[in-house]
């Protein structure tokens, strides 16, 4: 099987399945290398999140990231991952002009990024998108709760949904979202007992990221999750490696063989 096919043998099928099944495994990656890995391992869904403008690209947000961006790092990551699902993320305003534009957009990270389904933020708002995406024969994912690309609007990246009134609103566009075409839902920071509920309610899977235990599936960013940073870290990560320490150490040693001539060894 070529490298290029978006064919993966994990389908939108195997994963609303696993609901009530099987816990669904997602992880982000942003490259061909780490993609590698994470598919290696035996993850079920890669995702390509607009998470890159934070950690490949240093910018404070997501609202920086374009679809130029998205192409590049998705084309690379679908390069890598031969078993799992790849999911991109709709970057900022990207399905926000339109529905032409929201279409071909997917589109594109489908058929030039080889990703396989792409995810968006929103609820009901969003629908008619997701809806025409979904009938282009796209997999769409939703993604509810803290939908950092509003950040200017939410005011920071806090606990979403609090109050009675905004909870009952995320289940209604949970539902939305689900009767519009999306095959899973992603739900971030938001109480677990609303996270159980929305979960319950529906009949495509959850995947959480600061949502408690309940949800269908578990999210995070890669390099939060692998320990690649050690300064400040969303409190809902768990740190299942400290690779960021193991980096610098090797890196230390080689500069210091390099510089007291102990590498390369000359061989005789
Ligand atoms: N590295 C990284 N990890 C992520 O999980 C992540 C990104 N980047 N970029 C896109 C969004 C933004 N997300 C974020 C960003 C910050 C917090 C955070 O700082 N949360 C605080 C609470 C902040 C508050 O109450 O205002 C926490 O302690 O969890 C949470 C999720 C999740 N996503
Ligand atoms: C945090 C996850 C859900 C995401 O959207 C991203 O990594 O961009
Ligand atoms: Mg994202």
């Amino acid at each position: 099987m070529s490298k290029q096919t978006t064919n993966k043998p994990i389908t939108t099928k195997i994963i609303k399945n696993m609901k009530g099944a099987e816990k669904i495994s997602m992880l982000t990656a942003y490259d061909y290398s780490m993609a590698k890995l994470v598919d290696r391992a035996g993850i079920d869904m890669i995702l390509v999140g607009d998470s890159l403008g934070n950690v490949m690209l240093g910018f404070d947000n997501t609202t920086h990231v374009t679809m130029s961006d998205m192409l590049h790092h998705t084309k690379s990551v679908a390069r890598g991952a031969e078993h799992c699902m790849v999911v991109a993320d709709m970057p900022f305003l990207s399905c926000h002009l339109g529905v032409y534009e929201a279409v071909k957009n997917a589109g594109a990270l489908i058929s030039e990024g080889n990703a396989g389904a792409v995810k968006l933020e929103g609820g009901t708002e969003v629908c008619e998108i997701i809806k025409a995406i979904t009938d282009a024969g796209i997999p769409v994912v939703g993604h509810l709760g803290l939908t950092p690309q509003s950040v200017n609007q939410l005011g920071g990246f806090g606990v979403q949904a609090k109050t009675q009134d905004a909870a009952d609103k995320l289940l209604e566009d949970a539902k939305a979202v689900e009767a519009a075409g999306a095959f899973c839902l992603v739900l971030e920071c938001i109480p677990a007992e609303l996270a159980k509920k929305v979960t319950d309610s529906l009949s495509i899977p959850t995947i959480g990221i600061g949502a408690g235990s309940d949800c269908d599936g578990q999210v995070l960013v890669l390099h939060d999750m692998l320990g690649m940073f050690d300064d400040y870290i969303p409190s809902f990560v768990k740190q299942f490696a400290q690779v960021g320490k193991e980096i610098t150490a090797g890196v230390t040693s080689y500069i210091s063989e390099v510089k007291n001539g102990s590498f390369p060894v000359l061989k005789k």
